[in-house]
Parts: structure tokens; sequence; C-alpha cells
């Protein structure tokens, strides 16, 4: 049976206000569950109510004790048992006062009533037979055995006959009932369960406490239902006589009085639950809807439903189906536009108030808000802001909607791998809804505003579909003036929204997705920007926040420096922020206790506040070990500089790589050694090594996987560092691929790996010449301090990487007599 259905019925009768409030199981999940079964029960007597399994009743609780007892229990597991008093007492009941079998009940709801009095409402779950009783005071307690639910196979013919006459006699009832709602009808034919409909009958019958009592006990449910329609019959033939009086006593009512009459009784029942009546609320709706500026189809369909609607029984779950679908779409905004602001000086201004340093980007973006202006179809591409995190891509999405004009929404993609979740479900599902786009352009309140993609690169694909397809659609402007929401059923013209797209990486974000999109790359930053940033944005921002005056209080520059370097490691400025939002509660607090602190942040304050610092700003490891080489890398989380290890053990010429190496980076293991191999003589490297040696490279952080073809010459710097036992110059690090004639090739991500470099103390950089045009790029900002190298081949490479000067205790090989006769045989690769 329908929850809602069961829960409005149930709670319309029982006179109880704001059902929407309570959680209410279904009654056969109830029933049937055998979790927290406790055999230990806190009782609570009722005087004139028998509750039955998978029925909802409220019960008012007055006396002292109980309320305790009670709010306990509301407390703890929310589990209480429910036996009917045999008499009434006007002391407390004993256990002679009580029947033996009650029902555990489960509290939905307590509500504590102005006179200290408490109301809770109760869904009873199974029977239980006390065995004895534990504890009278200060409240009864009990040992119980539960009692399961046993009804005779419904299959059968004779069950099914009286299940049949069950439902019969209580429409009977019904119809010689005129208090008792129509919808009950309609109730009581959902009702699947058998033992649900034996007790839901038992509970609502017009009949003595004892007698109920009798039912409850009555364990096997088909006799159980044979005594409830004995019952049955003698009310029907009650209220048959009654009838029958009333009829000749009083003027007949004819049938459309009484659907009349029937139809105020709802109406007051609905008013009593706040409820509106289907016309009103229809009327709401078309009045809405016809201020709405939307398709002629939209306005079809619309209307359409209204008027389903209409013939639509208010209890029925397809009523709340339709109600829901009829308020979205007069809740989103259709064809409503908020006007553009073309200032690009002003916009210009907002960008750069927001945001401290990222020029290029800024740059790039006004080009892009002045393409827009001069087309004013919105048909330019769809930016992506990409870069690692916490570098604004975010919060300049923001800025770009208020430097515009227009509303700001914000959709995260990251995690999402069901299309439904864009597309959203076809109204027929259960608890279906709109996609996440419709969803929040209901939020955005217009039908143009700046729409953020987060995340882009994070969607997932998987058997529920692939979300891609569907934000392909939304993202081409082709297309997207009719996207279709399965759940809205017509189509809907994103055309005039402003998508923008972040992601960290680009990797990931599949081909036809990319090229829809215009790229706009943002950088990490240097300790220097992350200085003002700090100043002008995140201080004054977290000040705010925890209700602190600008004027009360000082974040040194050289306090916020000790904070980059000691307590973040990130190309962007999101640990920053929190860790400077940490400095500003510790102060907050100290503030709130009337307690001293610094007006103006040191750098010694930082310690005291922020912990012993995490991490080391100077990473680089020095250069004593031989085979120890420090490569420069680039992930999605900004760039970041590794170590990568060799090491020689006696053996045969086996290689071992480890630390996760991805396949592309294990092959430029292999290429490095071959071309070693093949090099040994001019090198300087005895052969002889190869063959009775095994060659170990690992990549520390081992549980980080590792991948790409950058580490190419780090590799092999490390190997002939290994093999000759020379020292590499210090503070050095290098980035490029390799190929097995030894040519150095370039490789991305220049800027992050210029920033990583620094953070760790690098001094010198080695790279392929060809990358020089990026390192110029990047700026001299972040250059100062380092020296580039540019090469072309690896021989150069190690011509600056590997000093004369050999390691401290070196190793001494030990290698058979150099057989005359060998020829030196470059070609002999040992592959794993
Ligand atoms: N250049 C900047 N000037 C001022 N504030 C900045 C700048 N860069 C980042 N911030 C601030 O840093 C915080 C993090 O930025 P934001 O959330 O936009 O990062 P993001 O790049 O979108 O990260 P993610 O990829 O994790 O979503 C924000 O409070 C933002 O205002």
């Amino acid at each position: 049976m329908n929850r809602d259905t069961f829960s409005k019925l149930v709670m319309a009768r029982q006179d109880v206000e704001n059902v929407e409030m309570i959680e209410i199981a279904s009654p056969e999940e109830v029933m049937e569950n055998e979790d927290n079964l406790p055999s230990d029960l806190a009782l609570l007597s009722l005087r004139n109510t028998v509750l039955f399994p998978g029925i909802v009743i409220p019960v008012t609780v007055t006396r002292q004790k109980f309320i305790k007892m009670v709010k306990k229990a509301y407390r703890t597991d929310r589990t209480v048992g429910v036996v009917a008093q045999v008499r009434h007492t006007p002391n407390e009941p004993t256990p002679e006062d009580l029947f033996k079998v009650g029902t555990i009940a489960h509290i939905l709801k307590m509500i504590v009533l102005p006179d200290g009095n408490v109301t809770v409402i109760i869904q009873g779950r199974r029977r239980f037979e006390v065995l004895e009783y534990t504890q009278t005071d200060p409240h009864l307690m009990a040992n119980v055995k539960y009692i399961p639910e046993s009804f005779p196979n419904v299959r059968k013919k004779e069950t099914k006959a009286l299940l049949q006459s069950l439902k019969e006699a209580a429409y009977k009832i019904l119809n010689l009932n005129p208090d008792i709602p129509r919808d009950a009808q309609m109730a009581i034919s959902n009702i699947d369960s058998p033992s649900f409909l034996t007790h839901f009958l038992s509970s609502n019958l017009n009949i003595e406490i004892s007698e109920k009592q009798l039912l409850l006990e009555t364990f096997d449910g088909g006799e159980q239902a044979h005594k409830l329609l004995e019952h049955m019959m003698k009310e029907i033939q009650v209220l048959e006589i009654k009838r029958d009086i009333q009829s000749k006593a009083s003027i007949d009512i004819d049938q459309q009085q009484k659907e009349y009459y029937l139809r105020q009784q709802i109406k007051v029942l609905q008013e009593e639950l706040g409820m509106e009546s289907p016309d009103q609320e229809v009327e709401k709706l078309r009045a809405k809807g016809s201020k709405k500026k939307w398709t002629k189809e939209a306005n079809d369909h619309f209307n359409k439903e209204l008027n389903k609607i209409l013939r639509m029984n208010s209890m029925s779950p397809e009523y709340g189906v339709s109600l829901n679908y009829a308020e979205t779409m007069v809740d989103l905004p259709w064809n409503e536009y908020t006007k553009d602001n073309f200032d690009l000086k002003r916009a210009k201004k907002i960008l750069d108030a927001d945001h401290s340093g990222l020029e290029k980007v800024k740059e790039r973006i006004i080009e892009y808000l002045a393409v827009l202006k001069l087309r004013n179809d919105m048909k330019a591409p769809i930016l992506c802001l990409y870069g690692p995190p916490g570098v604004g891509k975010t919060s300049l999405g923001k800025s770009i909607a208020k430097a515009l004009g227009r509303n700001y929404v914000r959709m995260a993609l990251g995690g999402l791998h069901d299309e439904a979740e864009i597309r959203g479900h076809r109204k027929t599902y259960i608890g279906a809804m709109p996609g996440k786009l419709i969803v929040n352009l209901q939020k955005a309140k217009s039908s143009n505003p700046v729409f953020v993609l987060d995340e882009i690169d994070k969607v997932n694909r998987d058997q529920r579909g692939d979300p891609s397809s569907a934000l392909l659609e939304v993202l081409d402007p082709e297309q997207n003036n009719a996207f279709k929401d399965n759940y809205l059923e017509v189509d809907y013209d994103l055309s005039k929204v402003l998508f923008i797209a972040t992601a960290n990486s680009l990797d990931t974000v599949q081909g036809p997705l990319r090229d829809r999109m215009e790229i706009i790359e943002i950088s990490g930053y240097t300790v220097e920007e992350k200085i003002e940033i700090a100043r002008k944005h995140l201080v004054p921002k977290q000040l705010e926040q925890h209700g602190i005056k600008a004027k009360d209080l000082k974040i040194d520059d050289k306090a916020i420096q000790k904070v980059i370097e000691g307590y973040t490691r990130e190309s962007g400025v999101r640990r920053l922020e929190q860790q400077i939002g940490s400095l500003i509660r510790k102060i907050a607090k100290s503030v709130a206790m009337n307690e001293e602190y610094p007006k103006t942040v040191k750098p010694e304050h930082v310690e005291k506040m922020l912990g012993g610092v995490i991490f080391d700003r100077d990473l680089y490891e020095g250069n004593d070990v031989p085979g120890v080489v420090t490569g420069l890398a680039w992930t999605s989380v900004g760039g970041d500089i590794l170590f990568i290890e060799s090491s020689l053990s006696r053996g045969k010429g086996q290689i071992t790589l480890s630390g996760q190496l991805g396949d592309v980076m294990k092959e430029s293991a292999i290429t490095a050694l071959s071309y070693l191999k093949s090099h040994a003589d001019s090198i300087g490297i005895d052969y002889r090594i190869f063959q009775n040696y095994d060659l170990h490279v690992h990549v520390p952080q081992g549980a980080v996987p590792k991948d790409g073809p950058s580490a190419g010459i780090t590799m092999l710097t490390s190997m002939a560092s290994m093999f000759t036992q020379r020292k590499i110059k210090p503070n050095t690090a290098m980035t490029g691929e390799i190929t097995l004639r030894g040519k150095v090739l370039p490789v991305g991500g220049i800027k992050e790996k210029i920033l990583a470099a620094k953070r760790a103390g690098i001094k010198d950089i080695i790279m392929c010449y060809k990358n020089r045009k990026d390192v110029e790029e990047v700026g001299e900002a972040y250059t100062i301090g380092l020296t580039f190298h540019y090469v072309d081949y690896v021989e150069e490479v190690l011509e600056i990487a590997l000093l004369n000067e050999k390691v401290n205790n070196p190793l001494h090989f030990i290698l058979p007599e150099e057989k005359k006769e060998t020829p030196v045989t470059p070609l002999d690769v040992v592959v794993v």
C-alpha cells in the first residue's frame, strides 16, 4: 500500500497535524523487520486503545513517570511496548491491570504540549507476549516473546475469498458511514498484505476494547480474519438498521447532496491538514502559468496536466506527481532574461577587484566578453577554465556573472555517472525529478544565467549511461535551444545560458567535449603572488566571516609567507585560505574570551597558533648518494618534484621498476637503460656491470601512481650516476622525454613545474631546447633565481648533471676478468 495514502488516511482519521513531518514506513516493512527487537521492553499502558502491528496512532501521555520513559525512549532506540489496560485504575496500573499481549511500537514523532504533557505518534510493529515482569518501578518493564505474523497461503481459494469478503464488508461499512472520507475505500483496496488488512480493519472496528484485544491475541492470521469478519457483519447489520430508521425519520438526502456533503468533509479535513483543495491549487497554478512566456508546446502540455489534476482524486499518488510537475513547470524561468551589462571597462574592474594577478586570464575573459557583445547571440564557444585546485576557477565564474549582471549558478559534476542526473527521469518513475540542469535553472531564476559546470573532468561513464553525451548536447550551440529533459517532456531553450566549465586536468575530458570548449589555462601562483592574494582577498574575507574588524587585526606579510611555506604545499590558495581561517578562528576565540591577542600576527605567532610546521621548504635532498636525481612532474593538482632512485646489486642484469609506475614511465626506463648500454663506452660505464649486476629503479611515494614520458632524462641520469658512481650537480632538477637515439623531447606543464622547483629550492633546471619558449612565456617573475639549461641530446644532460667527482663511499664493483675476445654487445638488452 502506498505510504503517503496510508499516512494521510491514518492521520486524517486521527486528527493529527503536520503529517508531512513524519516519516512513516510502509506497514509491511515495519511488520517484517526483525531488527532491533529488544527482549526487555519498557511498557506503556493504553486506556482505550489496542495497538495493532503496522498501525499508526497518536498517544498523549500525562503521567510524569511515563513522560520520562517516553522521552528517554525517543532519545535512544525509539522503541516502547504498548499494552491495553484490562480495567481503569485511579492509580498506577499494576501487572494485573494489564493484558498479557501487546505490540512493540516505534516512536515516529514526539510533540511536547504546552501543558508539559507529551503526544507521541507511534507505529505498531509486532505483537508480543509478556513472559515475566522484570521491573515495576518507576515503570513496568517486561521480558517478552515476539509473535511472528502468520497468515494462510493467500493463493488458496478460501483465503482469497476470506480477504475479498473482508474488503467488501469494509466497503459496505464505509458506504453506510458518511462520516468516513470517501478515499478510505481506495486506501483499503490498495492494501495487499493480508496481515496488515486484518490489523487495519481490526484496529478501526467499532467494538469494545476487550473484543479488540481478543483479536490481537488471535495469533493465527486466518482465525483473526474470520473473527473480524463476524464482527464486521454484525456492524453492517447495526448500521443498516440505523440507516433505515434515519431515512424514515429524516428527509432523504439525494445522491448529489451526499456528494456535496462528502466533499465538504474532505475540504474540512484538508484545511485541518493545511492542504489546499485541488480546485484552489489548480487555479493558482493556472494563473501563474498564464504569465509565463513559454512556448505553445509548453503551454499546452501544462494546461493538459492541470486538467488531468482536476479529474484526479486528491489522495492518489498520481495527484502528487502531477502537481509536482505543474509546480516545476511554473517555477522554471521560461524566456525570462536579465539584461546584460556589456560595459567592458566595468567588467575589467570587477574582475580586478575580485582576483589578484591572473592578468592573461582576465584579458582572455574580457576578449571573450567583447566577442559576445559584438555577436550578441551567445553562440560563442563555451569557456573552460583549466588548472590545479584552488586557483580561482570557480570564483572567476562568479565574477564573470557579476560583471555581466547575470545570475549565477554552479553545478558540481564531480562523480556524476548517471545520464539521468543531467537529463532527469521520466515522470512515471517513482520519485522522479527533473535533471540537475533544470533544477539549477530553477534556482537561477532566469533563462540566461552564468552556469558553472564544475569539474567537468570528473564525469564518469558506467553502465548507467554516459553523462558526457548529455553534456555534449547541452554545450552544443546548434542543439541546445531544444534541450530535452525526460521529466519536463517539453523542449527547453538553453542557448542563452553562458556555460563555463572548470577542470583540473584535460586528459579525462572526452575529445568531442574538449573540442567544443575554449580552454583557458590558469596555473598556480608564486609565493609572492600568494602573499598578495592573501593580503588583498583571503584575509579580509576570513576576517569578515569571523566577525573581526580589519582595523583590529593585521597579519604581517612575513607571517603569511610562513603559513605558505610551512603549512601548505599547493599550486592554488585553497589550503592557504583554510590555514588563514584557522589562524583567525584562534584569535576570534581569544577576542570572545577577553584574552590577550597579538594585534599584528607575526611569524613567531604562527607556530603557536597552527602548531609545528608541516612542510619543510627545502625538499631537495642533496647529492651525496649516487643514483638519486630530482625530476619535475606535473599532476592534476599542480607541479611537484619527484626523486628517482637507482640501485645496483649483484645479479644477472635484471631490471626491476617500482613505485606504481605507469606503462609509459616503465617504457622510459627501459629506453634509458638501452641507451646507456649502447653508449656505455662513451659515457664511461664498464659494460660488465650490465651483465653482473641487477638494476632497481624506484620512484618514492610508492602509493601514488605516476606516469608520463617526462621523467625520461631523469631516469637516464639516475642510472648513469649509479653506473658511473658520479655525483649529481647539486640543486638540479630536470624534465624531458628521451628517444632511443638519445634525443631529448619537450614536455608540458612547464609553469607548474617551475613553481614546484622554486618551492623545493631548486636552482638549475635542465630541459629540452624546444621548451625555451614556454619558459619565456611564463615570465621573469616566476623564473628569478633559476638557471635553465636547454639541451637537445642526452649527452648534454649528462654533461651538465654529472659532476666529475665520485660520490662519497662509491660502490666497488666486483666484475669477472675481461675476456679480450668478447666484443662489446650494445644490443644485449634485458627486458623485464
Ligand atoms: N587570484 C585570486 N585572487 C583572489 N582570490 C583568489 C584567487 N585565486 C583563488 N582565490 C580564492 O581562493 C579560493 C579557492 O578558489 P576556487 O574555489 O575558485 O578554486 P578552483 O580553482 O575553482 O578550485 P577547484 O578546482 O578545486 O574547484 C576562493 O576563495 C577564491 O576566491
